[in-house]
């Protein structure tokens, strides 16, 4: 693949996550202003759009993308920008893909808790660590709850939603990490260089993630 061409100040390079998050992502960013559409099926990673350029990464790519200034702008859930330990600036949360990160158990267990599968390590050990519960921490890549159910681990840290995963798998919520939603990530050098396209950028998007949350 060709490398990226130098850009001027009035281009963005945006960074947004495949799977959930994409299509509200871009469907927000396009009433936000950003002549944005969903990308086609194939296997291209990189979309030129007029004045914009669309990188697609995995989730846990995007802080880092963005934080390293590869990228000017991303969005990504507030539970893998936490996980990632980068300290990009966060200015909108947006509000969709709401969900929590929770400690699961199976439904009644009450035994001491050995070992705690999870995708989110960073995010467990310090759970753990503030509760003084000296609990090994294994982490997984998916179907998270099946450790709990084979035994593989006494509880595990995954998120949350509508709750009908842990219903189909006989498991409760014990106690909650922290709540996520989808974030707005910049990269600090970006929004003085590019400030003319970031600010009203963020401007529009505080008002549209405002207007929703009051029904407007
Ligand atoms: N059930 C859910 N309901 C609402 N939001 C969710 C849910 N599951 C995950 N999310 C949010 O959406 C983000 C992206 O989820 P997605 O399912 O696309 O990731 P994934 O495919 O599990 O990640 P990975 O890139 O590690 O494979 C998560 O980081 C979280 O913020
Ligand atoms: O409370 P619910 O509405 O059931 O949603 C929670 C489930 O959604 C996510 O899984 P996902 O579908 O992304 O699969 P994964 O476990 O492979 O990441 C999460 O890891 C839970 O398993």
């Amino acid at each position: 693949m060709t490398p990226a061409p130098p850009r001027g100040p009035e281009h963005l390079t945006l960074a947004l996550p495949k799977g959930r998050i994409l299509a509200d992502a871009i469907s927000l960013l396009s009433r936000a202003g950003l002549p944005l559409a969903l990308p086609e099926k194939s296997r291209a990673l990189r979309h030129e759009f007029p004045g914009v350029t669309l990188l697609e990464l995995r989730n846990q790519d995007v802080p880092v993308y963005v934080d390293l200034g590869v990228a000017d702008v991303g969005i990504v859930g507030k539970d893998v920008l936490i996980e990632s330990g980068r300290a990009v600036y966060e200015p909108v949360d947006l509000r969709f893909a709401a969900c929590h990160l929770s400690l699961i158990r199976e439904v009644g267990a009450t035994g001491p808790i050995g070992r705690v599968a999870t995708k989110y390590p960073r995010s467990a050990r310090a759970y753990l660590a503030a509760r003084g519960i000296p609990a090994e921490v294994v982490k997984l890549s998916g179907n998270i709850e099946l450790a709990a159910l084979t035994g593989l681990a006494d509880a595990v840290v995954d998120l949350v939603q509508t709750g009908s995963t842990l219903r189909a798998n006989h498991l409760e919520e014990v106690d909650v990490l922290y709540h996520s939603s989808a974030r707005l990530v910049v990269n600090r050098a970006a929004l003085k260089l590019r400030r003319a396209r970031l600010r009203p950028l963020i401007e529009r998007l505080r008002e549209l993630t405002a207007e929703e949350a009051t029904g407007g």
